[in-house]
């Protein structure tokens, strides 16, 4: 009861929402003074402050008389608590002091008067205002002993209080040199660890800071200076309670609200903002998947921006088939030549035209995979809050854990356990990029002048979180759920015909989710009968009709289909016994693409069907698209000649040089083509209702006599492997 505890904040900036939550945790009411004003104390960045003092002396004016109170002053945006009132006033009367400042490595802001100090042996030696504490008596002897400007430093009026040895010893004025209760984290963060208590009835861990150097587990901690980074990330973890591995994140419940109770009709207008601005694989998946966010197009503005011209007929279609559905939308095309940043910025202050309430910008590497993103994120309810995306498989994604002195990328400890979902929360870091969620009311509150994407000798993203940072605003990257992953653009080449079909090895889950078989888990289902159409000739969906489009087109647009002659330049013998009109993988730069997919999803088909055989991986030197092709029909017509003398229309009975021999159908039977199909002779059965992406498998010698039926319209292709020759 006694005990009055003050700070001062004149903005309820993130920083402050963290001081209030934390003192409410441990039940401390505090006066914070100078609320809702301007702040009067000068420029923050450089000395002043001394407003506080007299914010403080003002209201102490009310306990004139009271000689028993105790006061306990903080600074707000850059504190937090750690631990209850009663134990820090515990430890403040076993110093003995009057009145006890915290202490820190630096004599600041007038570095000349650190010879005055009195030296210490242990710990920090000069004082920091920031957070200090006394009986009233002493701390109004020490407001009153002069007078000060609001623009004034107060921290240079205190130290010169404190060197003022006679008024020191008067007032019982100490320093916490050891940080036995207050904490000034620049210049000794590296000495601060969390540690935890475990549980041992298997409840959750406690986290606790502790000084390593002094030894000692300070109660309140002042992330001053540029430790204030530091101070966000213990603020993931501290004051216990906000999270822990059992409960996970706790904190990040508080403030959270729920769109459910709310119509769709009121639910906030979303400004969304996308960045195509590289050559991006998968981009049609992107697109789709904003299409697909569980959130009304009537509360969304669409921006886009593209500087791709490759990309440009896509997004064009996107566009012009659904732009209606959304209450708005804008796009900024290769041809217009904005900068990434301009281009950024106007979308800020188009935001605000449109009177949105959330601001949301996603780039085109960011698959918003659950449909739920956006909810999700709104409901979050975060000033500025990122969905964790990360390379799938890999440490790359779209936040940094900590930074290096120079604003650059850094990994904070605890950033591999966060990226690999080993630890789920809602994280306090220093940059975001990809995909975030901006209350508007931000945008509002700072003009493009402090709230920008341009910054001298950075990048736009780089310059936008470094003015979050110095605005204090906290950036948030969430890993409660999945919300999807990342594009890897590094090796899209599109001066190739159908670059994603590249793109096996460095998107595989995106590659997957294009190109295989949305049934192809069902070959590997015990539960399944393999369709068997001949006798050990079994039928598989494997691919989708898009990977059968590609791999045509990928041909057709390399285009020298072979002569189907027995001389067969491309072959170590250079002779072919029975050959194809045909394009093999290695000529349009497929080869190691092929194999894999063959390791990775014929193998295990075949490991499944063809018991007791193993090859890992599989061989296969004869990879390849055949196209049977009648002539083209007008020429047919005139000519009377019914096939092209080059062309091929059908293949005559022979063995495979396989193990086994896969041949899936690229195109439809009865549809692209007429005729075709392939017969097993010895069993006289033959397929020829083949289906667009379904696959054959059958022994390739002995018993597999078969040949490629006459296609008598139109033109057939498929694509065939002569797996372990
Ligand atoms: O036309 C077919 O389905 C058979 C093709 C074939 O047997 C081959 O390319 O070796
Ligand atoms: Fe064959």
């Amino acid at each position: 009861d006694d005990v009055l505890v003050y700070t001062v904040a004149t903005n309820e900036t993130d920083g402050f929402q963290r001081y209030i939550d934390s003192v409410k945790r441990f039940g401390i009411e505090p006066s914070v003074l100078g609320r809702g004003e301007k702040w009067k104390g000068g420029d923050m960045r450089r000395p002043g402050g001394g407003w506080k003092i007299n914010l403080l002396k003002t209201a102490l004016k009310q306990y004139d008389g009271d000689n028993e109170k105790i006061v306990l002053f903080t600074d707000a945006y850059d504190v937090m608590f750690l631990g209850q009132l009663s134990e820090i006033v515990r430890r403040f009367k076993a110093t003995g002091a009057k009145v006890l400042f915290s202490a820190e490595p630096y004599c600041w802001p007038n570095v000349e008067l650190a010879p005055q100090y009195p030296e210490v042996e242990k710990g920090q030696r000069f004082l920091n205002s920031g957070i200090y504490m006394g009986y009233i008596k002493q701390i109004r002897n020490l407001l009153n002993k002069a007078e000060i400007e609001n623009t004034a430093d107060d921290q240079l009026y205190f130290t010169e209080a404190y060197l003022d040895k006679n008024f020191r010893e008067a007032n019982g004025i100490q320093l916490d040199h050891l940080s036995n209760i207050f904490q000034n984290m620049f210049g000794v963060s590296e000495s601060l660890v969390i540690k935890t208590v475990e549980n041992k009835d298997a409840g959750a861990e406690k986290f606790y800071l502790k000084n390593s150097e002094t030894n000692t587990e300070p109660l309140i901690i002042h992330g001053n200076g540029l430790s204030k980074l530091n101070l966000n990330y213990l603020s993931n973890y501290l004051p216990d309670g906000v999270w822990n591995s059992v409960d996970g994140c706790v904190a990040c419940k508080s403030g959270q609200i729920s769109l459910d109770a709310v119509k769709p009709d009121r639910w906030p207008t979303v400004y969304l903002s996308v960045f195509v601005q590289m050559n991006t694989p998968f981009l049609e998946a992107f697109f789709q998947k904003i299409h697909k966010l569980e959130y009304p197009k009537n509360k969304i503005h669409l921006f886009v921006y593209n500087t791709i011209k490759y990309h440009a007929s896509l997004i064009n279609t996107f566009v012009e088939t659904h732009g209606t559905e959304y209450l708005s939308v804008k796009q900024i095309k290769p041809e217009d030549g904005t900068t990434e940043w301009a281009a950024r910025d106007l979308s800020l202050d188009q935001c605000l035209a449109k009177n949105c309430d959330l601001y949301f910008a996603v780039d085109s590497v960011a698959h918003l995979d659950n449909p739920f993103a956006l909810k999700l994120l709104i409901e979050q309810n975060r000033t500025v809050v990122a969905p964790m995306l990360v390379r799938p498989g890999k440490a790359w994604s779209n936040f940094w854990g900590s930074l290096t002195k120079d604003g650059f990328y850094a990994r904070s400890n605890d950033y591999m356990d966060i990226v690999h979902d080993l630890k789920k929360g809602l994280w306090n870091v220093p940059f975001i990029n990809g995909a975030y969620l901006v209350n508007a009311t931000l945008l509002k509150k700072y003009d493009r002048l402090q709230l920008t994407y341009n910054r001298q000798n950075v990048d736009a993203d780089m310059a936008f979180c470094r003015n979050l940072r110095d605005l204090d605003v906290f950036m948030y990257v969430s890993n409660r759920v999945e919300f999807g992953h990342l594009i890897n653009a590094d090796t899209y080449d599109i001066t190739r015909a159908e670059p994603d079909m590249y793109q096996i090895f460095d998107n595989e889950q995106d590659w997957e989710e294009a190109f295989i078989h949305a049934d192809y888990p069902e070959n590997l289902n015990p539960e399944k009968k393999a369709l068997q159409p001949c006798p050990d000739v079994y039928w598989f969906p494997i691919v989708t009709e898009r990977f059968c489009k590609s791999l045509i087109n990928m041909m057709e647009n390399f285009g020298k289909w072979s002569a189907g002659k027995n001389e067969d330049e491309r072959l170590e013998g250079g002779y072919e016994a029975v050959p194809t009109r045909d394009i093999h993988m290695n000529q349009v730069g497929w080869d190691s693409h092929w194999l894999y997919f063959l390791q990775k999803y014929v193998r295990p088909i075949q490991e499944y069907i063809f018991t007791g055989y193993f090859h890992d991986p599989p061989k296969s030197l004869m990879n390849f698209v055949v196209r049977y092709d009648l002539v083209n029909e007008s020429e047919h017509a005139l000519s009377q000649v019914k096939y092209k003398p080059d062309e091929q229309p059908s293949l005559r009975p022979h063995h495979d040089s396989s193990t086994y021999t896969i041949n899936i159908a690229l195109n439809r039977a009865g549809e692209d083509y007429e005729g075709g199909g392939c017969r097993f002779i010895r069993y006289n059965c033959s397929v020829t209702s083949t289906q667009m992406g379904w696959m054959l498998m059958h022994p390739g010698r002995l018993t597999h006599y078969h040949e490629g039926l006459l296609v008598t319209k139109g033109i057939r292709y498929i694509m065939v492997s002569f797996v372990d020759p």
